[in-house]
This record gives structure tokens, sequence and C-alpha cells, in this order.
């Protein structure tokens, strides 16, 4: 009897606007080109513990516009062992599940590049807000990230102006300063802390009392969250200044809201690449958009390239203060 093609579909590591998206796109395009969609629910702790569902096309109807994964996502230390490794290939083979695209950040990739050197054809999307994936210019969710905390930072301007205070707001970011950078630009902010460059407080501060000096109501400074802690630097600020300073940890909420436009349209162009690679049985890659096309390159290129700090940006923004 004639069989379709099974492809299988998670999302794995820090969730991220645009995820629910991306797996539309994949489903639908799976399904209009004549396979078989499997949904893996929690990411590699449902591929070990079997947690596999048919996805048909009214399963991921209305989720275009919704944040989060409605496959929900997880860590698992157990995978990243030998023996979880073997569980999640003998559920694979029993459910004859020829393909999995893995949605997920650079932990998810390294899972899926290890099931693939054990016979696995896998696929990555670059799912995270951090914007710290090699050879792709934007991650899935980035964003939607920066629409968020710009949003939040006009609300914030509007209290510490008022007050005559200086806000010190971390935002995500463990080894990567992208949504800071771009975020502090978009928001006007006075100074930008990031793990890829070293701050003098010395300067930040004096740079901010001779901002309240000339006149300013209220300065912003960003901090990511691999540079410092909001909380610390308000006080050395304080120590410096003596200026009346306020922290705002942005935390989760940076990673919730409905998917931008461009987050969606992104998300879209590549799920459907990557039925494209199924079809033409092209395997251990990861797609991404680089000057506005959707490319893709092998696991290895992906880990052994560094992801490129924009240094052009950040002095851009020194220009802008
Ligand atoms: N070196 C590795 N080998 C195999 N699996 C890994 C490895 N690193 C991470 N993983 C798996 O991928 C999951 C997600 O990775 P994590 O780093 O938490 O998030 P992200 O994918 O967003 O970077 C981990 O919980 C683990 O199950
Ligand atoms: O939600 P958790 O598990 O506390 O993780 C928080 C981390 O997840 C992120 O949002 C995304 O990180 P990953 O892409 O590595 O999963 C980081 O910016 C943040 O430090």
């Amino acid at each position: 009897m004639f069989t379709l093609k099974k492809i299988g579909i998670l999302t794995s590591g820090g969730d991220s606007q645009g995820m629910n998206s991306a797996i539309r796109s994949v489903v639908k395009t799976g399904i209009n080109n004549g396979f078989e969609m499997i949904g893996i629910k929690r990411g590699y702790k449902g591929l070990m513990e079997n947690d596999f569902s048919k996805l048909e096309l009214k399963d991921v109807g209305d989720i275009l516009y919704r944040g989060g994964t409605f496959l929900q996502s997880a860590r698992s230390e157990e995978f990243k062992t030998e023996h979880g490794q073997l569980k999640a290939i003998n559920n694979l083979k029993k459910a004859e599940i020829d393909y999995l695209v893995v949605i997920g950040g650079d932990g998810s990739y390294r899972g899926a590049d290890a099931l693939g050197k054990r016979g696995i054809k896998t696929y990555g999307l670059p799912g995270t807000i951090d914007n710290d994936i090699p050879l792709t210019d934007y991650t899935i969710g980035f964003d939607t990230t920066l629409n968020v905390v710009t949003d939040a930072i006009g609300n914030l301007r509007d209290t510490m102006s008022s007050h005559e205070r200086v806000s010190v707001i971390e935002v995500m970011g463990r080894n990567a300063g992208d949504i800071a950078l771009q975020a502090g630009i978009s928001s006007g902010v006075d100074a930008i802390l990031i793990p890829e460059l070293e701050w003098d407080i010395t300067k930040v501060s004096n740079r901010l009392k001779h901002g309240f000096e000339e006149g300013k109501t209220h300065s912003i400074v960003m901090v990511a969250e691999g540079a410092g802690k909001a909380e610390d630097i308000a006080t050395l600020i304080r120590e410096h200044t003596d200026l009346d300073t306020r922290s705002t940890v942005l935390g989760h909420i940076q990673r919730g809201g409905t998917p931008s436009a461009f987050d969606r349209i992104f998300t879209s162009r590549m799920g459907h690449e990557v039925i494209n690679l199924i079809k033409q049985d092209i395997s251990g890659v990861a797609l991404g958009m680089e000057k506005n096309k959707i490319t893709y390159h092998t696991f290895d290129e992906i880990f052994k390239s560094k992801d490129v700090f924009d240094k052009k940006l950040y002095e851009i923004f020194e220009d802008l203060v």
C-alpha cells in the first residue's frame, strides 16, 4: 500500500513569537505538497516520551497571530545523553517519521545535529528572541521583541520624566546584545551596555550627569542581561551621580505578544523553503535569512561560524547620544 512520507515538527528551548506562524507554514505547505505531518509536544522531551499526534490543516488554524507555541517547548537534560537520543530515535523509527523539523536556538540545533549524525534527516529554523544564531540576519521573534521592548520603554519614559529619574532597563540576551542595541536605538536611550563590549560606569555616569545639567528630565540606560544586573547598575549610577535611579527587569514579557508582520512573513517563507529542501532530499541544514533571501547552511557550518556583532550599528548609536 502507498503511504505518505511523514514529517515531524517540534519547538525547543526558549519559545519566541512567530513559532506558531512557522509551524503553520511548515504544516500547511507540507500537507499541500503531499506529506503527512506529525506534531511532537514539548520539544525533545516529547520526542523521548513518544508524545506525537497527526496534524491536519484545521489544527494550525487560528494560530498565525498567537505568540508562544501550541506544540509547547521544553529544555531537557536527558536528551543531551546518548540514552535520551537513542530513545528519541527509536520513537521516530517506530512512528516511521522520515524528516524532523526543529524550531529553536543554538542548543536545539545541537540536538538536531546529534540526531542527524545518528541517521535522522533534520532541519533547523532559528527560533529565539536573542538573534544570536550565526548565518542569519534575523531569528524568529526578534523583531516582535524589539517592538514589545520599544513600547515598554515608552511607558517607562513617561513616569521617569515626571520624577526626573534615570531608568535602568534590563532586557534579555544572555550572550548577545542585539535586543539591547536595537531596541535601545529605536527608543533613543542614553547608554547601552552589552556583553560584546566593555563598559565604564564613570563614562556612563558622566554622560547622564551632563544630560541633566543641559536640561534633560529623564535618562534611560539599557542593559542586556549578559552585561550586568539592572539593580546593580542603578546603584552604581546613584553613587556616581546623586541622580535618582530606578531599575526595571522586563523579563518574560519580552517573549510574548502577537508576532509582528515581519515575523509572520519571515516564518511563512522559511516554512515554505524547508518543504522545498525536503522534496530535494537535502538534510542536516538550518534555514535563515541573509540580505532578504531565505538561505540554508549545514549545522556544522553554523557551529563553526560566529554570530557577528554589528559594530557599525553601535557606532551609529554612539553618534546619536
Ligand atoms: N549539545 C547538545 N546535544 C544535544 N542536545 C542538546 C545540546 N544542547 C542542547 N540540547 C537540547 O536542546 C534543548 C534546547 O537547548 P537550549 O540551549 O536550552 O535552548 P535553545 O535551543 O533556545 O538554545 C536542550 O534542553 C537540550 O535538550
Ligand atoms: O525562560 P527561561 O528558561 O528562564 O530562559 C530565559 C532565557 O531564554 C531566552 O529568552 C532565550 O534563550 P534561548 O534562545 O537560548 O532559549 C534568553 O534571552 C533568556 O536568558
